[in-house]
């Protein structure tokens, strides 16, 4: 029997996956991650028919996305479930112009996605070598691409242009904006519970190890903050944000760094990492009694606060609030804290909902509502895998 999906999430600190039966609702049949790749990496699944759940330590060093799609591989092989998967969809970061919808990767396509690496150089080249391996697993499954860049398709395209010269937006010099699996999710929740009008103007700050806030007006994306790398915007875990191009041009002329120098630095050694001198990880930060550490996690929260602003402007105002991935889902000192620097917009967060991590947060005299909604990108694959299923047998020519 053929009919399971299987969907793999490589992030920059995790690889997520998820098993769904291929119909209507999407039911769920096996659902785990390996996380903090770059530290003490640990495998969690969750229990499924009758199997009690795993979470225990994989490595005390560091392990590469192979590692930890091996250990995925042998979750799936003790479970019944990989005779029954014949399509395996991937969360590929970056889609660039031509791809907005789930596209078989196939020789041509992912040619076309390996030319995209330098725009994301910590996760496409990682999310193709997820390709490779599941299709070494899988060799009948076919193999999917859905892409974080697809959902920011749609904003104006004013949001998406630098002042650059014409011909280099004309080139592709473009925001391309990310975590649109997750947020494409998001909104339909938000859709589920307002209706058609999907909480209004809402802005979903997706803050895990790569971090970013959606601008989304009903349900559709209109600014993000992160750009045409996924260096842009808020600090995250290793990477900068936001940064000045004349810092750049200083450490290219001045101090002679070569590019690979500084990817290295830009998307490995900087945000929390890089401030604190401690830790990217926002438990480490949290847990420590360092002033530099305190620092991060300022910084962290007044530029939020700040894009808050931004992403509002954009809008013309502020309905909905809505918190998402792992640091926007279980830090409600975070959450509290961002809370009270968007207290101008009318945002309330009720202490007691935050620290329980109830699903809507804000106090009943907050003129915005805060919502906390677990991701899950994966579904947001599944979903377009089924829109992929039916429009490629409306057309007769797809599997
Ligand atoms: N209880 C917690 N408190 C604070 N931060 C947390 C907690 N749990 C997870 N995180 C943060 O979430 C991040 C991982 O988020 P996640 O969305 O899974 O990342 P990614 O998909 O980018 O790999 C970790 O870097 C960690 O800092
Ligand atoms: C785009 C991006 O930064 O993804 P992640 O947060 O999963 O690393
Ligand atoms: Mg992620």
């Amino acid at each position: 029997m053929s009919d399971a999906i299987l969907v793999l999430n490589g992030g920059s600190s995790s690889l997520k996956f998820a098993v769904f039966e291929r119909r209507g609702e999407l039911p769920p049949l096996l659902r785990g991650n390996v996380s903090s790749l770059g530290q003490q990496p640990r495998l969690r699944v969750e229990a499924a028919a009758g199997r009690p759940k795993i979470d225990r330590s994989l490595s005390k060093e560091p392990i590469d996305m192979g590692k930890a799609f091996a250990a995925v591989a042998s979750v799936l092989a003790e479970s019944d479930l990989l005779r029954r998967i014949d399509r395996v969809g991937h969360r590929i970061v970056h889609g660039g112009r031509d791809f907005t919808a789930a596209t078989q990767l196939d020789e041509r396509t992912l040619k076309a996605l390996r030319l995209l690496e330098p725009m994301a150089p910590i996760h496409q080249r990682i999310n193709l070598e997820i390709v490779a391996l599941a299709t070494a697993l899988l060799p009948q499954a076919v193999q999917i691409g859905c892409f974080d860049t697809a959902f920011h398709s749609t904003r104006p395209e004013l949001a998406k242009t630098y002042g650059l010269p014409r011909a280099m937006t004309e080139a592709g010099i473009v925001s391309y904006g990310f975590h649109g699996l997750s947020y494409s999710h998001i909104a339909a929740k938000l859709h589920d519970r307002y209706g058609a009008g999907a909480g209004g103007r809402t802005i979903v700050a997706h803050l895990g190890s790569g971090a970013s806030l959606c601008a989304m007006d009903a349900g559709r994306s209109v600014a993000t903050t992160m750009g045409f790398s996924t260096l842009d915007g808020l600090v995250m875990s290793t990477r900068c944000g936001a940064l000045d191009p004349g810092v750049i041009l200083h450490l290219l002329r001045e101090r002679r760094l070569s590019g690979e120098d500084l990817v290295m630095l830009l998307y490995e050694q900087s945000g929390l990492l890089g401030v604190s001198g401690i830790s990217g990880d926002m438990r480490t930060l949290i847990g420590s009694e360092d002033p530099a550490a305190a620092q991060a996690v300022d910084l962290f929260v007044y530029r939020i606060g700040r894009e808050i602003g931004s992403l509002a402007a954009a809008m013309g105002g502020l309905d909905t609030l809505v918190f998402t991935a792992g640091i926007g889902e279980n830090a409600p000192l975070v959450r509290e804290r961002i809370g009270a620097a968007a207290a101008w917009l009318g945002v309330g967060i009720d202490k007691q909902r935050n620290r329980r991590g109830e699903e809507v947060v804000s106090n009943p005299n907050s003129r915005v509502d805060v919502l906390v909604i677990p991701a899950d990108e994966e579904r947001a694959v599944a979903a377009e895998m089924l829109v992929f299923a039916s429009s490629a047998s409306q057309e007769g020519s797809g599997p």
